[in-house]
């Protein structure tokens, strides 16, 4: 164990999901507005699911030249993105809507009837952002995946590998449904700021360095992430 693997993520606690939300969206937006003053561009890549919904409609009606802003998925289920289960659509209909309706949004879904498929040019078309994103929000599983990385997932030892190129992966999860192109972790690795949102007691439980340090012999995706951070890496936990 390396003494990174014990340092506790940057940890802020709220009372509830919404001020969680409020707190990260306002953060986010100064780091984007920060990107677009230095560089006059700006990257998020955000995570589907549940926990961010709150967070999508709190950055939807923030102030910032979105003109500028791309954003795009850190993973996406293979399903048709008029599906329920689609993060495009959950992100179309609750992130960029409102003020954020003028940012850039880059699917990762293709029509391959796989993602293996979609690898190659999705990584390609978003080079410039899997090699730097300016920010990257995440959330986690209480298998302890995050993004697409699940545990014993087939294609899992290669996508965790942070010395690879920062790049795309596919990836069929052992249990969860639908395959899944994701972010690799040196993808997520090369974010200049990663957001970990996160519900629930058992979530947070998981996350608390004496749990971290029990399964450090056997860890999971969450934790390599963790453990191979060089950048500023915030947890937002709510109850
Ligand atoms: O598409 C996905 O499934 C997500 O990107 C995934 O990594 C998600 O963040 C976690 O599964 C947490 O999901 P909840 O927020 O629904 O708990």
């Amino acid at each position: 164990m390396t003494p990174n693997s014990l340092r506790e993520p940057d940890l802020a606690t709220f009372e509830n999901p919404l001020q969680a939300a409020q707190t990260l969206a306002h953060e986010l937006v100064g780091i984007l507005a920060a990107a677009l003053q230095a560089r006059g561009a700006a990257t998020l890549a955000v995570s589907g699911g549940r926990s961010p919904k709150l967070l999508f409609d709190e950055l939807a009606r923030s102030r910032l030249d979105w003109s500028r802003v791309t954003v795009t998925l850190v993973d996406e289920r293979w399903v048709d993105p008029a599906s329920g289960d689609s993060n495009e659509r959950l992100v179309r209909e609750r992130l960029l809507t409102r003020h954020a309706s003028a940012a850039t949004f880059v699917p990762l879904k293709t029509r391959a009837d796989h993602p293996a498929e979609a690898v190659e040019e999705r990584s390609r078309t978003l080079q410039a952002l899997l090699a730097g994103a300016d920010a990257v929000v995440l959330g986690m599983g209480e298998d302890g995946h995050t993004a697409s990385l699940f545990p014993r997932a087939r294609g899992l030892a290669e996508a965790l590998d942070p010395a690879a190129a920062p790049a795309l992966a596919a990836i069929e999860p052992p249990v969860a449904p639908h395959a899944r192109l994701g972010m690799n972790l040196a993808a997520l690795l090369a974010a200049r700021h990663v957001a970990l949102l996160v519900q629930g007691t058992q979530k947070g439980a998981m996350l608390t360095a004496e749990a971290r340090a029990a399964r450090a012999d056997n860890p999971l995706p969450i934790d390599a992430l963790m453990l191979h951070r060089t950048r500023p890496l915030r947890m937002y936990w709510s109850p």
